[in-house]
C-alpha cells in the first residue's frame, strides 16, 4: 500500500448556498498519478481548486502529508502549496516575457538563489521539458505543445512534491497530446512527484492514470474510485461505464 501524500475527508464544496459536491472521501497515494473525472459541470476545477487551498470546504478537511491544510492558519497553508506545481488549461505563461523569464518568476519570488544559479535552474528545467534552445523565444513565438511543456518547466520551477493539471492536453493534437502524456510520466519519475490531473481525455486517462475519482454531478457526489483501467474492468455504476465507453454502454449479457 503506497503511502497517503493527500487525503481529502468527508469535503463538501459549495458556491454560497449551491452546493457543488458533498461527501468526497478519498486518498491520493505518493506517486499516484490521480485523476479527477466527471460530466462537464460536476466540479472537477472546483474540487483541484480546494486542494490548492484557493477555495474553502463548506464541511470536511483535505490532509497533505497527513496535515490539514484548513485548520492551520493563512501563513502555514501557503507554506504547504509552495510544495505544489500548478498548470492551467491556459498556460498562463506571461505573454511579456521569455520562456527564460516565466520561469525565473518563481524563482525570483520565493527562493534566494543567485542569478547565476537561477540561470542554472532554468537552463535544467527547460532542458527536462525538451526546450534547451528556446529559454529566449516568447510564448507566442512557439507552438501551443510547446506552450504547455513551457508552463510545465515554470510549474516544476521549486521542485513541487504535487504537480497539479487542468486540462493538460486541451486544445493539443494527438500526438502532441501523447508527447506531453509522456513528459508528465517522465517528470512523475525524475521528481519522484505525485500528479493530479483533471482531464476528459480517455487515451491518458487510461495511459498513465494510476488512481481517480469519479463525481457525478446528478446526485452531487463521487460514484467510484480507484485505478481508471480497474475500473474499466469491474465498475458496475452505468454513468462511470458510459464515460469510460466515450458513451458507449455494455450490451446487457
Ligand atoms: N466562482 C464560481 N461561483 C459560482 N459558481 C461557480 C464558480 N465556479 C464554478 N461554478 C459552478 O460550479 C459548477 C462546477 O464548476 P467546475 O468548473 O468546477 O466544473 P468542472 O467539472 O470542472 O466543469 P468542466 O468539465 O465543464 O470544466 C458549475 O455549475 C459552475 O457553473
Amino acid at each position: 500500500m503506497t503511502q497517503a501524500h493527500i487525503e481529502v475527508r468527508d469535503l463538501t464544496m459549495a458556491y454560497g448556498s449551491t452546493l457543488i459536491q458533498r461527501d468526497l472521501d478519498f486518498t491520493i497515494g505518493r506517486g499516484d498519478i490521480f485523476i479527477i473525472m466527471g460530466g462537464s459541470g460536476c466540479g472537477k476545477s472546483t474540487l483541484m481548486k480546494h486542494m490548492i487551498g484557493l477555495l474553502t470546504p463548506a464541511r470536511g478537511e483535505i490532509l497533505f502529508n497527513g496535515e490539514a491544510m484548513w485548520e492551520c492558519d493563512f501563513a502555514y497553508r501557503q507554506s504547504m502549496v509552495k510544495k505544489f506545481g500548478i498548470t492551467y488549461q491556459s498556460g498562463a505563461l506571461i505573454s511579456s516575457m521569455t520562456l527564460a523569464e516565466n520561469i525565473a518568476l518563481p524563482l525570483e519570488t520565493y527562493t534566494d538563489l543567485t542569478p547565476s544559479d537561477i540561470r542554472d535552474v532554468i537552463a535544467l528545467k527547460l532542458a527536462l521539458v525538451g526546450l534547451a534552445e528556446f529559454g529566449e523565444y516568447y510564448p507566442s513565438e512557439i507552438s501551443g505543445g510547446m506552450r504547455k511543456r513551457a508552463a510545465l518547466a515554470r510549474a516544476i520551477a521549486l521542485d513541487p512534491e504535487v504537480l497539479f493539471f487542468d486540462e493538460p492536453s486541451a486544445g493539443l493534437d494527438p500526438v502532441s497530446a501523447r508527447l506531453l502524456d509522456d513528459l508528465i510520466l517522465q517528470l512523475r519519475d525524475s521528481l519522484g512527484a505525485t500528479v493530479v490531473m483533471v482531464t476528459h481525455e480517455l487515451a491518458s486517462i487510461f495511459a498513465i492514470g494510476t488512481n481517480s475519482v469519479f463525481l457525478d454531478p446528478e446526485t452531487k457526489t463521487m460514484i467510484a474510485q480507484g485505478d481508471p483501467n480497474q475500473l474499466l474492468a469491474d465498475c458496475n455504476d452505468p454513468k462511470v461505464q458510459m464515460f469510460l465507453r466515450r458513451g458507449e454502454l455494455l450490451e446487457e449479457a
